[in-house]
């Protein structure tokens, strides 16, 4: 099995002439250290709550250590930090550790750049926000959303807004069959999302990536969901083009309790798709855990694809015992190889 493409934490040793400078043989090794989660980035500076859910919760902000040299926080981020963590006007704290990350969401800027990005860390779920209407949806772009999120070993959620203007029936009966939830959202004469509490409870207990394109109500949505976010919401103005913030950095916003457990929402102003060019095949089987199996049996290098010589995909479909089974088997390989393909 091929590995995954490098990334930025795969350049930390390079040998060189600051590299062969002998180091300090005692470094500190942090005991005094308090870990925080990483909730913004803005260049370089780190927002950090120590202390989620304690009696002593507070934010911080913090830079990287140099002995971190090349490897970068991301929000969502488990980190450990010295230094003033007071919080107070003007403390600036030095994180010295990224605890190992559950997960990463990863993206390369087109699908030939072999360089990826990890957007975020320890997300359990992607809520890909798509209208039903101003903008049209678009499968394709669906479609990549939820490869890179099962690539990632994430959940995938996909909130259907605008329900009020065009029915959610076709979007529905094209994801479910892939393991994706659905909820489905509107706006009413007050401008109320409903309903609310669906969201909330998809969402609670869990770190949900919020990804959509411009318009699509992301930003309406997180508004509803997280009072006091304050996220932008609008139209570009026409004219100048302008009219908003662009921030185009991930911020963590945390949910309100519902039913006993939080969660957090991860808002990501600049990602509206993914490059692909990381995403291995055996990562999406993972998330066809039937087709796996049968794949095990195809020859070596096998793509899976449609046409591809011997893949045993067509073989247990043709192998079906009945009509049912064999359009249900069919239907299983068919939406497989929609992802597969809407990596190029
Ligand atoms: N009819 C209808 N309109 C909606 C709904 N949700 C949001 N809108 C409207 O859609 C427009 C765009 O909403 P935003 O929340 O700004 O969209 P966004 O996805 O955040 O877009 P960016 O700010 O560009 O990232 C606003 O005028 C909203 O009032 C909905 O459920 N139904
Ligand atoms: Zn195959």
């Amino acid at each position: 099995m091929a590995g995954r493409l490098p990334d930025e934490s795969d350049f930390r040793t390079r040998p060189g002439k600051r590299g062969s400078r002998p180091r300090t043989k005692t470094r500190p090794d942090h005991d005094d250290a308090v870990s925080g989660l990483v909730t913004g980035v803005d260049r370089g500076r780190y927002t950090l709550l120590i202390d989620e859910d304690g009696p002593d919760e507070h934010t911080i902000s913090a830079m990287k250590a140099r002995e971190l040299t090349r490897q970068r926080a991301v929000c969502g981020d488990r980190v450990d930090v010295v230094g003033d963590t007071s919080g107070d006007e003007g403390s600036l704290a030095r994180i010295v550790r990224i605890t190992e990350r559950s997960t990463v969401l990863r993206r390369t800027a087109d699908d030939t750049d072999p360089y990826e990005r990890i957007v975020v860390a320890n997300a359990d779920q992607l809520v890909i926000v798509t209208a039903l209407a101003d903008p049209e949806p678009r499968t394709r772009m669906i479609d990549r959303c939820v490869v890179a999120a099962y690539d990632a070993g994430m959940d995938v959620l996909l909130c259907l807004t605008k329900a009020d203007l065009a029915s959610p029936d076709a979007l529905r009966d094209l994801y479910e069959p892939i393991g994706v939830s659905v909820v489905t959202t509107s706006q009413d004469a007050d401008g109320r999302i409903t309903p609310l509490e669906t969201v909330r409870a998809a969402l609670a207990g869990r770190t949900s990536v919020f990804v959509g394109h411009s318009g699509v109500g992301k930003s309406t949505l997180v508004n509803a969901l997280v009072p006091g976010a304050r996220r932008t919401t609008g139209v570009v103005n026409d004219v100048t083009g302008r009219g908003r913030q662009t921030s185009t950095s991930a911020v963590a916003l945390r949910l309100p309790e519902h039913e006993g457990s939080r969660g957090w929402v991860i808002d990501t102003p600049g990602v509206r798709s993914f490059g692909l060019a990381h995403v291995q095949t055996e990562n999406l089987l993972t998330a066809f855990d039937d087709l796996a199996d049968v794949a095990d049996g195809c020859p070596r290098g096998c793509t899976h694809l449609e046409g591809s010589p011997d893949c045993e995909l067509d073989a247990w479909t043709e192998g079906s015992e009945d009509e049912p089974t064999r359009a249900a088997r069919l239907a299983r390989v068919d939406s497989f190889r929609r992802l597969l393909a809407a990596r190029s």
